[in-house]
């Protein structure tokens, strides 16, 4: 079963700074049979290239509004540079990976969100091709996937890469997604000071979102978090990429980062 896969997505926000070891991490693991699956994102990396190219770009509620003009860009980044970038690195390490977006083989089926009036051609999960993820692990390989989704019309869509995380971490039926991303967790002030929360409630989220003292990018993480922990997922855990031994401190159980728990 895929009890020894887990889940990682990585950020955006954090990719080019992950260090060497982040990616040895990886190769060990690998090597000791704890596999990762990865889906990452590159939202800067994106709305970098749109700058370049004069094509206008905007966020409705964290999601990217998407034509068919931001589509190509979109696919050209994830698909192209960041998903090479990490399967490159992967590799650098000494570990095994194979690049694939989700229109290769069928892997992310999508359809639209339900705001696609709002926001064009962002999609929601579908269905997951955990078959040829599974073969991909059984050849060896470390799965390293750009979340670009497609219907069976062949509709290129747009999903939000934490979205899509938890969406393959559901389908896939591991106990644990970790989301690598550039601060040590959760955060809250408390008399005047930020701390990371080192543990979270489904509820105690919700508040914090009504609050404002989760916002922005932050929101669509814990979003797919709640989705994918009210199915089969046990934890997901929200960690800093540029802690060293992170992963393994994480899957060993030490007190890392913020954990989303059921209750
Ligand atoms: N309560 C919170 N604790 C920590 N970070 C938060 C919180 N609320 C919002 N954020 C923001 O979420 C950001 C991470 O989301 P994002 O920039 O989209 O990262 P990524 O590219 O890794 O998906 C943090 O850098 C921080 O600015
Ligand atoms: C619909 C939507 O917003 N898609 C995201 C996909 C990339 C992403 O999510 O990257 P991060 O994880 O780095 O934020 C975007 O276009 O930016």
């Amino acid at each position: 079963m895929a009890n020894n896969w887990f889940v990682m997505k990585c950020g955006g926000s954090t990719l080019a700074a992950l260090p060497e070891p982040f990616f040895a991490e990886l190769r060990q693991l690998q090597e000791s049979g704890t596999i990762p699956v990865i889906v990452h994102g590159g939202g800067p990396a994106i709305s970098s290239t749109l700058e370049k190219l004069g094509i206008e770009t905007e966020f409705v509620n964290g999601l990217r509004k998407t034509n068919e003009a931001v589509l190509d860009v979109v696919e050209m980044v994830l698909s192209g540079q960041i998903n090479k970038e990490i399967v490159r690195k992967v590799q650098q390490a000494g570990a095994k990976a194979v690049g694939l977006s989700g229109v290769d083989g069928l892997l992310i089926e999508a359809e639209p969100v339900p705001n696609a009036h709002e926001v064009g051609l962002v999609g929601n999960v579908t269905n997951v091709n955990a078959g040829l993820v599974r073969g991909l692990i059984d050849l060896g390989y470390m799965p390293v996937i750009a979340p670009v989704g497609i219907d069976a019309r062949g509709q290129r869509y747009n999903i939000n890469a934490d979205t899509a995380a938890g969406a393959v971490a559901s389908r896939l039926g591991v106990e644990r997604m970790i989301v690598v991303t550039d601060v040590p967790g959760i955060m809250r002030t408390v008399d005047g000071e930020k701390r990371v929360l080192p543990q979270v409630t489904v509820s105690e989220i919700d508040e914090m979102i009504a609050s404002g003292e989760i916002y922005g990018g932050m929101i669509p993480k814990v979003k797919a978090a709640v989705q994918c922990i009210t199915g089969d997922v046990r934890e997901v855990v929200i960690v800093d990429g540029a802690r060293p031994g992170v992963l393994t401190a994480v899957l060993g159980g030490e007190p890392v980062g913020t954990r989303i728990v059921k209750a």
